[in-house]
């Protein structure tokens, strides 16, 4: 593909070679540069792109798109200087795939918790519709029935547009994405055109990332800022901050809510460990998700599908079919009628969320052990949240293992540690290996008894030190209830 074509939109500051050369790949990292190749000198969190330009040329890069031009200029290279390398990216990553999001209805879903639900029920919902679809999420993408693996919640901008490529290929006419924080701040979604975006909630999450709790509503709200006026921007009314999400979008102005006034309403009816029975906009329907938390999402999905003009009735007919995302409130009974619940809460909100469901649809004499760690090297802060509300919630908490990654999985559960109050001390045990944790939590419960094991839902691993071990929760969970029997 030639250069000149793929720079449309791209605000260049500096130009230094021809612009009228054909061109191979393009790549943001170094180590993956081949002939031909553009290569994108990124700052990042931990290194940054520029340091690399030289090895890049050695490796047969022959356009650099750069923030700061180098010392010394090769001849037979073409530099482009832009503000932000990032952006660049993303702008050219949609150009050189033909902006495959100008093709299809792009949908873009943001919240801390539950966007992989809202974008996989909806994903579920139009292919029951009928119609061609695409799904961008933390589980897995999708194009059609074909799985293709997610290695980001929202993948870089050469993945990205290269995905929507192929879906708008296989003749879809809708995707649903997951946008998260990361995404919105390092330009992932840069130069994608959305036709509506949705907001689920906001809570504690990230920090460490984003450094305070303003910015990280303003990385939210900043998605919101982008659509364009076609697109419509559906937002939780009873959110303390869905209306500031909204605040100064271009796009139509949408909400839902249980509490609120909105333009989409439900309300409770039943809510107990077969599903939930809501009221949505005056028609009365029986959906399998469980959980309050999932009304919402719910009633996401349902506001968003409303927008896309489909028709209510079959909408609802549809969603009151569908389970949502794998490892989202999953559980098995064991022989002993022991209840084992699988759930990917890893924010305070979504452990509370989930043991308030637990304990709303409990008969009362049974006991709730919860098994739960926290990841490392991501926010520190919201661990002894996390170990606080599960204590809060439950009868008997075991701290154990997630994601150590490159952190010392003791270590972090000792940041854990410190939000267990002197009274809750009886209740609580921490026991490092997390198979071991989820062995003794089995030993420990009773017939009638529920078990939340928590933090890592669908993930099939255990990333140690940068090497990911097979493990998953609901594997050993089933496989530890069985043994008992
Ligand atoms: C903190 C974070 O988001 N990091 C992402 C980021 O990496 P980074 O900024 O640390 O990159 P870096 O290592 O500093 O390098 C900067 C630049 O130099 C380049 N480089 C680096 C080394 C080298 O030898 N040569 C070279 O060219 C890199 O390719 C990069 O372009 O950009 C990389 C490329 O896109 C991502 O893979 C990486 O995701 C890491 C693995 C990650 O774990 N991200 C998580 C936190 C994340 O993004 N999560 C969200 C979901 C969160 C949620 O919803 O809960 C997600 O969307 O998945
Ligand atoms: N609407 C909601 N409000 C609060 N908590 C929720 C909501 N939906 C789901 N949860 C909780 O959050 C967990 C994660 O849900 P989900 O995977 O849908 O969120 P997510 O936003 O995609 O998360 P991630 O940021 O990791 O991609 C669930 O397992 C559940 O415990
Ligand atoms: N998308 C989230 C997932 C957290 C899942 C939890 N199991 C952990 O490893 O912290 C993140 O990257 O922060
Ligand atoms: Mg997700």
């Amino acid at each position: 593909m030639q250069l000149q074509e793929i720079l449309y939109g791209a605000a260049i500051t500096k130009l230094v070679g021809t612009t009228n050369l054909d061109v191979n790949a393009l790549v943001f990292d170094s180590r993956k540069v081949a002939q031909g190749d553009v290569f994108f000198a990124i700052k990042g969190t931990l290194s940054d792109g520029h340091d690399y330009i030289a090895s890049t040329i050695s490796a047969g890069a022959s356009v650099i798109i750069c923030e700061q031009m180098p010392g010394t200029l090769e001849t037979e290279i073409t530099y482009i200087q832009v503000e932000n390398s990032a952006v660049a990216l993303g702008i050219m990553a949609a150009n050189f795939y033909h902006n495959p999001s100008s093709k299809l209805q792009l949908i873009g879903i943001t919240g801390t918790n539950g966007k992989t639900t809202i974008a996989t029920l909806l994903f579920k919902l139009f292919r029951e519709l009928g119609y061609k679809v695409g799904l961008i999420s933390t589980v897995q993408n999708h194009i059609n029935d074909d799985i293709i693996p997610a290695t980001h919640t929202t993948p870089n901008p050469l993945a990205l547009n290269g995905l929507l490529n192929d879906m708008v290929n296989a003749g879809c006419s809708y995707c649903f994405m997951e946008v998260s924080s990361h995404a919105v701040v390092q330009h992932r979604i840069e130069g994608l055109i959305f036709a509506g975006g949705v907001f689920s909630n906001i809570t504690h999450d990230h920090l460490d990332f984003h450094g305070t709790f303003d910015h990280y509503i303003k990385a939210k709200k900043s998605f919101f800022d982008r659509l364009p006026k076609s697109a419509f921007a559906l937002t939780n009314a009873d959110d303390k901050n869905g209306m500031v999400m909204l605040q100064n979008t271009r796009a139509s102005k949408k909400s839902y809510a249980l509490k609120q006034l909105a333009d989409f309403k439900a309300r409770i009816i039943e809510n107990s460990f077969s599903g939930l029975n809501l009221d949505v906009d005056g028609t009365d329907v029986f959906f399998k998700l469980v959980g309050s938390f999932n009304a919402y999402n719910l009633l996401a999905a349902y506001g968003t599908a409303l927008l896309l003009e489909q028709d209510r009735l079959a909408v609802l007919t549809a969603l009151s079919t569908l389970t949502g995302a794998e490892g989202r409130f999953e559980y098995v009974t064991s022989n002993q009628n022991i209840i084992g619940i699988v759930d990917y809460a890893h924010t305070p909100d979504a452990v509370q969320n989930v043991l308030s469901t637990i304990q709303n649809i409990r008969k009362g004499t049974e006991q709730v052990i919860t098994i739960i760690g926290c990841g490392g090297d991501r926010d520190k802060t919201k661990r002894p949240i996390m170990a606080q509300v599960a204590c809060d919630w439950s009868d008997k908490v075991i701290l154990t293992s997630d994601n150590p990654r490159t952190e010392n999985p003791q270590a972090i559960i000792e940041d854990m540690e410190k939000g267990v109050s002197p009274t809750n001390k009886r209740k609580t045990i921490s026991i490092l290996d997390r198979k071991e944790a989820i062995k003794t939590a089995c030993h420990l419960a009773k017939p009638g008894d529920i078990i939340l094991l928590a933090g890592k839902g669908h993930e099939k691993y255990q990333e140690i030190n940068g090497v990911r071990h097979h493990f998953d929760d609901k594997e050993v969970l089933t496989e530890q209830l069985n043994l008992l029997s």
